[in-house]
């Protein structure tokens, strides 16, 4: 089953308000045919709007939705080749799986016999075969979400439209339904546009990423690309964690940009920073960081903090610890737990080190410190920041 041609979904300055307020605002992006799209962000910052104007829930305020070339933007929700799977399933409860599933053809007009076929086609690429005759609330959350997807994508839509249709499964499930939908779309080959504000869901599943900010659209790449070199400080702090040093550029030779950061003299490859002169954030991953005692010689090339343990958080497969700098700044440095030695304690001294090849410098607002007052947005949902 394939999409047919030029499908591409392409949003061009769209705008939508409330009132007075701008929930997106002057949007475009482009959405290619058979790609799997995740629209990330905060809560608040726009994704679904963005989404229920492709579904045709909401109209722009301005702009043009155009799906193959067409524009779609006023069209009624029914005559645009879209459908939606939403978090609460909204399967019909009195219908069985196979009814719910044959829904769609139904209305069409298809004839029983294709019915029959299409609805098994589609229980065998969900995994619920076996299941027709049962009714919704005979099925668990995970399968209950499988016929939702089954419904929606029976009718072969151009585009698939999923919003937050894992949130309400526990972890794992959600973790097993994440590797089923981008195995069905690789096989189905629709294109599919999923909103998350789980900066690891949308990593796990998506071609591209598009991290949303109060209506814009804030950086949009591979997750790989923004994840090891994002534009912006959000970016850098909404898609995974980031250290962010403050500093300045002091010098550049060739591809060297030579930083100060808290009185000490510190390299970054020129090629890896978005901005390269004034006050910028040396960023690294703290998985990037590596700890040893304080006074060991760092390995060639390598550039390190002189730090203090100040906290230690066991997770499992890592233990994050929380280090201070000289100059007050928090650090973190995820360390395996496969590694040899036990944890380190609080008040350890040690040198905190990585490559430069794996920082990253952005540009920084006069007055953003990262850590004495810089601004995320209040509404990261848990474990970001
Ligand atoms: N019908 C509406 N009337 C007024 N304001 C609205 C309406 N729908 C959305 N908004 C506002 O627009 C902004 C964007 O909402 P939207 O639902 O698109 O955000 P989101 O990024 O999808 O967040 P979430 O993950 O919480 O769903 C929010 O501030 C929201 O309160």
């Amino acid at each position: 089953m394939t999409s047919s041609p030029s499908t591409e979904l392409h949003l061009a300055n769209v705008t939508k308000k409330f009132a007075a307020f701008t929930a997106v605002d002057d949007l475009t992006l482009t959405v290619p045919q058979g790609s799997f799209f995740a629209l990330l962000g905060p809560s608040g910052c726009g994704k679904t709007t963005t989404l229920r104007m492709v579904a045709g829930l909401e109209e722009p305020t301005s702009g043009k939705v155009l799906l193959g070339g067409v524009d779609i933007a006023h069209k009624r929700p029914y005559q645009r080749p879209v459908n939606t799977v939403f978090q609460s399933y909204a399967l019909f409860p009195h219908l069985n799986i196979f009814d719910n599933v044959a829904f769609g053809l139904r209305r069409r007009g298809v004839k029983s016999r294709d019915i029959r076929t299409q609805v098994g086609e589609m229980l065998d690429l969900v995994q619920l075969a076996g299941l027709g005759a049962r009714r919704p609330a005979q099925l668990s959350g995970g399968q209950q979400q499988r016929v939702a997807l089954a419904r929606a994508l029976i009718n072969r839509p151009q585009v698939l439209l999923l919003d937050e249709p894992l949130g309400a499964l526990d972890l794992k499930l959600r973790r097993q339904m994440q590797i089923e939908l981008k195995r069905i779309q690789t096989e189905v080959g629709i294109t599919f546009l999923h909103v998350t504000h789980d900066q690891e869901e949308a990593m796990w599943m998506a071609d591209t990423v598009a991290v949303m900010n109060a209506g814009r659209i804030e950086q949009l790449g591979a997750p790989a690309d923004m994840y090891e070199f994002p534009a912006t400080a959000y970016v850098a702090n909404f898609l995974g964690q980031s250290n962010l040093l403050s500093a300045t550029v002091t010098g550049r030779a060739g591809d060297d940009l030579t930083l100060d950061v808290g009185g000490t003299r510190f390299a970054a490859p020129a090629s890896r920073a978005r901005s390269a002169q004034g006050n910028v954030f040396l960023g690294v991953r703290p998985e990037k960081v590596q700890l040893a005692p304080a006074g060991t010689a760092l390995p060639d090339g390598h550039v390190g903090i002189d730090s203090v343990v100040t906290d230690t958080c066991y997770a499992g497969v890592s233990t994050e610890y929380l280090l201070r700098t000289p100059w007050g700044q928090q650090l973190s440095a995820f360390s395996a737990n496969a590694q040899a030695g036990g944890p380190l304690a609080p008040n350890t001294p040690v040198v905190a080190f990585w490559h430069p090849s794996h920082s990253f410098v952005l540009h920084r607002a006069p007055g953003n410190q990262p850590t004495d007052g810089y601004e995320l947005p209040d509404n990261l949902p848990a474990g970001t920041r």
